[in-house]
């Protein structure tokens, strides 16, 4: 079974062209695919299948390296399409992909730099990633173990909750991440952000990701924070987004707008799975 290694800022990936029917999707296989000693090692794995919308060219889903299912990935939606480029014949001006979370536009802008339309972000208590909260607001409150712990919420077709703070060198990401994830507020998890605002254009953020940790960079999470801070009125409609792993820009125009994503894509090797092993993982 052939895969492609790649990153989107350092966020890796396993990319699988399941359109000749060759593998059939299995959760140890994800996980085996994600394991960074016994197997390849990514933070998710991004197959991808014939479109059901006849306007996309190709359909990409996201399974974390813990084997759950997530429903968008901005960097992984840029290795994508970079993965499809030089694939596929398509124009690489303007096409189109389907995720879980809808239809997306993608461009090459430059060398590995590809700009996607990720949708917009939803706001609305119907769609946020916790219970219990009747109104939307700009900032909610939870008593977690007894801290009370102040976030913003929003969804990019995946869960996300916004934590801000003074320093993000020093955000306590490994203590309120997984203490937000676990809270019975987020029925489905959530990948949760941490904040610096720089300057009205750029932000440094770090995300304890669902299913994955804290990774490198989380396209979905850079949308999600820049759109919360727009929002507030905190930061412009065009922002530099700086994560551990590199730079992404994120536009918001406007409110009824959908959110422009552009940020490198990254081919570090192509490679093929030892058939024993893919055994294991059909067992
Ligand atoms: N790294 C991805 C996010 C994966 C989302 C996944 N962690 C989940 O929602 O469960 C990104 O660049 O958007």
């Amino acid at each position: 079974m052939r895969f492609t290694k790649m990153h989107g800022a350092g966020n890796d990936f396993v990319v699988l062209d399941l359109r000749g029917g060759q593998v059939a999707p299995a959760p140890l296989l994800w996980q085996l695919l994600g394991d960074r000693h016994r197997g390849v090692g990514c933070d998710q794995i991004l197959t991808i299948e014939a479109p059901r919308d006849m306007s996309a060219h190709a359909r990409y889903a996201i399974w974390n390296s813990d084997g759950s299912r997530a429903g968008q990935c901005g960097n992984g939606a840029r290795c994508v399409a970079a993965w499809l480029a030089r694939e596929d014949a398509i124009d690489e001006a303007n096409f189109v992909l389907e995720s879980p979370a809808g239809l997306h536009r993608a461009e090459r802008v430059d060398t590995d730099q590809w700009r996607i339309g990720m949708g917009q972000p939803r706001f609305e208590p119907s769609q946020l990633p916790m219970n219990g909260f009747a109104d939307a607001a700009d900032v909610y409150a939870l008593d977690i173990g007894g801290e009370r712990i102040t976030f913003g919420a929003t969804s990019m077709g995946n869960p996300h909750a916004l934590v801000m703070v003074e320093d993000i060198d020093t955000a306590p990401v490994s203590h309120i991440g997984p203490a937000l994830q676990a809270s019975e507020a987020f029925p489905d998890s959530v990948n949760v952000g941490f904040a610096q605002v720089l300057s009205r254009d750029h932000i440094r953020l770090r995300v304890f990701e669902r299913g994955a940790g804290e990774t490198l960079a989380c396209g979905s999470g850079a949308c999600a924070a820049a759109a919360i801070l727009m929002r507030r009125g905190d930061i412009d409609r065009r922002a530099i987004v700086s994560l551990p792993g590199g730079d992404l820009l994120i536009e918001w125009p406007r409110d009824d707008a959908g959110i422009d994503m552009t940020g490198p894509a990254t081919f570090v090797f192509d490679g093929a799975l030892d058939g024993a092993i893919l055994g294991k993982t059909h067992a």
